[in-house]
Order: C-alpha cells, then sequence, then structure tokens
C-alpha cells in the first residue's frame, strides 16, 4: 500500500526521483531515464529552469517554432510560437503570407487598464461606510507611494479606487475596485502588494474611525486578489481587401468565398458549441505567442473567454463584414501582457522570442498577440469552408502518425512523397508503411 509522504519539498531532486522510482513506478526504470535523458547538460541552466517552479523533476519540451511574414501596422515581423499541435505555426505562416500581399494586419491598443479588488465584509451603515471611504481613499493612496513611486515614473500606477455595494448578490459584501496601469508588465506583483496594503490600511484605519458603531469598526477582510478578466486591457486587429483579392480558391470566387467565410464566423456568433471551438482555433495562434513570450497564459485564457461571454452567452472572438466591395475581418480581445517580469528576463528561450519580436513594448505585443490569433482563424476558417480541416491538418501530423510507428527517415521521405498526392487518415497512413515494409 502507498503511504503518503511528508517533507517531500524538502528532499533534493535525486531523492524526489528515487522516492517516485519506488513509489510509483517500480520496475520501469526506463521511465525514471527519461526524467534524466531531458535535463540540460548544462547545469547552470538546469538549475534555472528547476528553480522557476516547485518540486522539478525535469524539463518538459514544446516545439519552439517561427511562422514568418507577419506584416503588422507596416512592420515585417517574424512570430515565435511554442505549441504542440501539428498544422498550427503552418496556419499561421499561410495567413501572414496570404495577407502580406494585401495589406497587412492592422492592430491597436484600446485601452490598458488593469482591475484588482479588494473583498470586504462591512456590518453596518452604507451610507457611513461611504463617508468613511471617501475620507480614507487619499490615505489608502499615500500608503502605496513606495510601492508606486517607481510606476508613477514610468507613467503608471493606480488609476482610481471606487467602493462597490455588492450586498445584493451577498449579505454585507462589498469591494474596493481598483483600477491600474503597469505598463511593460502584466502587473500582478505589483497590483496584489497595492491591494494587500489597501486592504490593511482601509482596515486599521476603520477601527480608529469615530463615526463608526463598535460593529462598523471591525471590517472583515475576505481577500486581496488581481482581477484576469480586464475588459478594459483591450487590443484590436484587422485585416481587409477588396472582395475580388480573395481569390486563392480556385473553386469559389471572392465574394461566394467572403459570405461563406462570413456565415461561418456568424455561426459562431450565435452558436455557442461552435463558438468554442472557433475561439480554441483562435486560442491556438494567441496561447503558442503567449507561452513562447513568457506570458501567463492561464490568466490570459480565463480573461478572454470570460470576454467572450460578456454579453450573457459565449461568442465569437472574431467578427466579418462585407460592405460596398470591402471584406472586413477582425478580432478585439483583453490581453494582461509583460515585456518585463514574471520569466521575461530569466528564460532564455523567452529572451530570444522577445529579441526576434524586436524587443516589443506590452502594448505592442498585445498587437502581435492578437494579430496571432487572427490568422489562426483565417486560416482554420478558410480550410473549414473550403478543402475541410482534416487535409491540411493530417498532412501536417502525418509526421506524428510515422514517428508512432517507428518510421525511418527512408520510409518518411517515400510516405510523405506519397501522401503529397493522397488524403493523410491514421489508418492510410499505417497501412501505406506496412504495405511499403512488405515491399
Ligand atoms: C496546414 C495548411 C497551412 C496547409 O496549407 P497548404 O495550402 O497545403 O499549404 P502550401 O503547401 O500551399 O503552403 C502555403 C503556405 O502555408 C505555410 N505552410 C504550409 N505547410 C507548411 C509547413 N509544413 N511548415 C510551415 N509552413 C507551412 C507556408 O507559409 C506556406 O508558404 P511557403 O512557406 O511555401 O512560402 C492549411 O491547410 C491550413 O491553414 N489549415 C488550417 C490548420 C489549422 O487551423 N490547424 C489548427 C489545428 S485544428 C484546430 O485545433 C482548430 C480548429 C480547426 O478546430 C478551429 C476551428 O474549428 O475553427
Ligand atoms: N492571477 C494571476 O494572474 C497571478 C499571476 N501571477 C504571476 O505574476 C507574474 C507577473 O506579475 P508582474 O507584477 O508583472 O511581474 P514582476 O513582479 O516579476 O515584475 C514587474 C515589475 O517589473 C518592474 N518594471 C521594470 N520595468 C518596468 C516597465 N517598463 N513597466 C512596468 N514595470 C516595470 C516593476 O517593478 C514591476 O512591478 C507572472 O509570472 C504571473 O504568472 C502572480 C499572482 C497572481
Amino acid at each position: 500500500m502507498i503511504k503518503p509522504i511528508t517533507g517531500f519539498s524538502r528532499l533534493t531532486k535525486k531523492e524526489k526521483i528515487d522516492w517516485l522510482a519506488e513509489t510509483y513506478l517500480k520496475d520501469r526504470p526506463e521511465d525514471v531515464a527519461v526524467l534524466r535523458q531531458y535535463w540540460n547538460e548544462d547545469s547552470r541552466l538546469q538549475q534555472l529552469h528547476d528553480e522557476f517552479t516547485e518540486n522539478t523533476l525535469s524539463n518538459f519540451y514544446l516545439p519552439f517554432g517561427l511562422a514568418p511574414n507577419f506584416l503588422i501596422n507596416g512592420d515585417l515581423l517574424a512570430i515565435p510560437m511554442a505549441i504542440e499541435e501539428s498544422s498550427v505555426i503552418a496556419a499561421a505562416s499561410k495567413a501572414a503570407k496570404f495577407w502580406r500581399t494585401r495589406g497587412g494586419f492592422k492592430a491597436e491598443v484600446i485601452d490598458t487598464k488593469k482591475i484588482g479588488q479588494v473583498h470586504f465584509n462591512f456590518f453596518g451603515n452604507k451610507q457611513k461606510l461611504e463617508q468613511f471611504f471617501k475620507t480614507t481613499k487619499p490615505k489608502l493612496l499615500e500608503a502605496v507611494k513606495p510601492i508606486t513611486r517607481n510606476m508613477e515614473k514610468r507613467g503608471g500606477g493606480v488609476l482610481d479606487i471606487k467602493l462597490k455595494d455588492k450586498t445584493a448578490e451577498i449579505d454585507n459584501y462589498y469591494q474596493l475596485h481598483c483600477e491600474f496601469e503597469t505598463k511593460d508588465s502584466m502587473g500582478a506583483n505589483f497590483i496584489n502588494s497595492c491591494l494587500e496594503k489597501f486592504a490593511e490600511v482601509f482596515q486599521n484605519e476603520a477601527r480608529d474611525y469615530s463615526d463608526f458603531s463598535s460593529e462598523e469598526k471591525d471590517i472583515e477582510i475576505i481577500m486581496s486578489i488581481l482581477s484576469n478578466y480586464v475588459p478594459e486591457c483591450l487590443v484590436r486587429a484587422e485585416v481587409s481587401c477588396p472582395v475580388e483579392e480573395l481569390n486563392e480558391n480556385k473553386d469559389l470566387n471572392g465574394e461566394d468565398f467572403a459570405k461563406k467565410f462570413i456565415q461561418a464566423v456568424n455561426i459562431a456568433e450565435v452558436e455557442p458549441y461552435r463558438a468554442v471551438t472557433h475561439n480554441k482555433g483562435i486560442m491556438n495562434g494567441i496561447d503558442a505567442v503567449v507561452l513562447a513570450t513568457g506570458n501567463d497564459f492561464r490568466a490570459v485564457e480565463a480573461g478572454i473567454h470570460a470576454y467572450a461571454a460578456r454579453n450573457g452567452k459565449y461568442s465569437s472572438l472574431t467578427h466579418a463584414s462585407l460592405e460596398n466591395g470591402i471584406f472586413k475581418f477582425w478580432i478585439e480581445i483583453p490581453l494582461a501582457l509583460g515585456t518585463v517580469g514574471g520569466l521575461t528576463s530569466l528564460h532564455p528561450l523567452v529572451k530570444l522570442a522577445l529579441d526576434i519580436l524586436q524587443q516589443p513594448s506590452a502594448k505592442e505585443l498585445m498587437k502581435i498577440v492578437a494579430v496571432a490569433g487572427l490568422a489562426q482563424n483565417f486560416a482554420a476558417i478558410n480550410s473549414l469552408t473550403t478543402t475541410g480541416i482534416q487535409q491540411g491538418h493530417m498532412k501536417m501530423h502525418l509526421m506524428n502518425i510515422l514517428n508512432q510507428h517507428n518510421a525511418t527517415e527512408a520510409e518518411k521521405k517515400t510516405l510523405t512523397k506519397h501522401f503529397t498526392k493522397h488524403t493523410v487518415t491514421h489508418s492510410s497512413a499505417v497501412e501505406e508503411l506496412n504495405k511499403l515494409r512488405n515491399s
């Protein structure tokens, strides 16, 4: 029977691996060998990775690829992407190539406001709380000066604090709803530090506030935390061209292509089952760049999906139109990203990704990420409404199937050639491989 372990975190890496081998991987020395196989031979680099998080045993690789030819606001960029899924980087590259000769992508940051909240209970008279908040607000702002001084020098800091009455939803529940500008950082640590200070000062000031009864003096802080819902940290990216320039499909003229494409987007706008898959395709592009640039993809995912449901129904993040002969396709998403802080100056591949992107500011990175999402969605809908998704996707996935069956380099070469003229399915790939081996 397996026994629980105390103090696992205090074991050395070797001791942790030995415990794992002994407890869960008995008779599987090959699994333990894999852990070691993925260590970096540069021990300092390995230690850096070990220390990113806790209880590290090994590294988990993802491919790091490049999608070239992205013309964004007149600049030609190559976008680094970290992703395991086949056909994503090819699709982004194909969309970039297509739009480069049709004016490229236009992107703009609409706003960069971030939000954090102190959630608390107040047991008493609401008007008295409002008056207390009014007199205390300057003290709150003053108290965080040591935290905000440098951010203010960069043009950021605390933008506002509002008192919000949430008692209609939970008895006695209020918030300090705080707005921040965090410039080139994602801002989670900065915001959380400010919020915890606000909470402390707010609670202490209440204890000394003479107009409060003893019950009112006892404000109960529930928690202080940033919000990953950032509908006012918003970026928009767009492509457009005369409809006759949508001319890469031999079976469909530009106008018919546009109409079918727009209907596919409209379906994702009204039908949640389709919207989720449609947006998953968008996230293929977004997550890949967010990861490659060392940003927090969980925060980005949570914020974007909440935005997709902001009108009470989960819907498409992209939209398309055809007006006066002009086809337009655009995305609007919230993105809290950093090009400083977090892993950005620590992980060598993240530093490299930011160098490839010409060391963007956070605002520039917002535009690049939104463009990657839009490009991905363009490629997916282009395939879905013409050839179907499987043709291109399976063409790229072929290598994974052949690798699963230990194909040699010579077999891969022969079969790649064969499948330029035939449709790839898992079974057809295996069948052809067996045929080749038995010939
Ligand atoms: C896969 C393609 C691009 C093939 O498309 P294709 O027309 O066969 O490609 P091509 O061989 O004619 O090449 C055209 C360009 O595509 C790119 N390209 C082409 N091949 C490669 C490659 N091997 N490596 C890198 N780039 C590649 C590259 O830019 C190339 O230009 P070139 O380099 O020759 O100047 C196309 O079919 C496509 O865009 N498909 C969509 C794939 C996709 O969306 N994949 C995501 C996974 S499926 C999913 O998760 C989401 C989904 C689909 O469910 C979302 C939704 O439902 O909305
Ligand atoms: N709910 C969430 O999303 C949470 C996320 N996190 C994590 O927090 C990290 C991000 O937090 P940050 O505060 O961004 O990182 P951070 O604290 O590592 O670095 C940001 C700091 O860099 C400094 N800085 C230097 N140059 C700057 C510039 N030009 N603009 C802005 N700041 C500059 C500032 O002191 C700023 O506070 C991520 O790793 C994220 O995963 C942490 C807690 C909660």
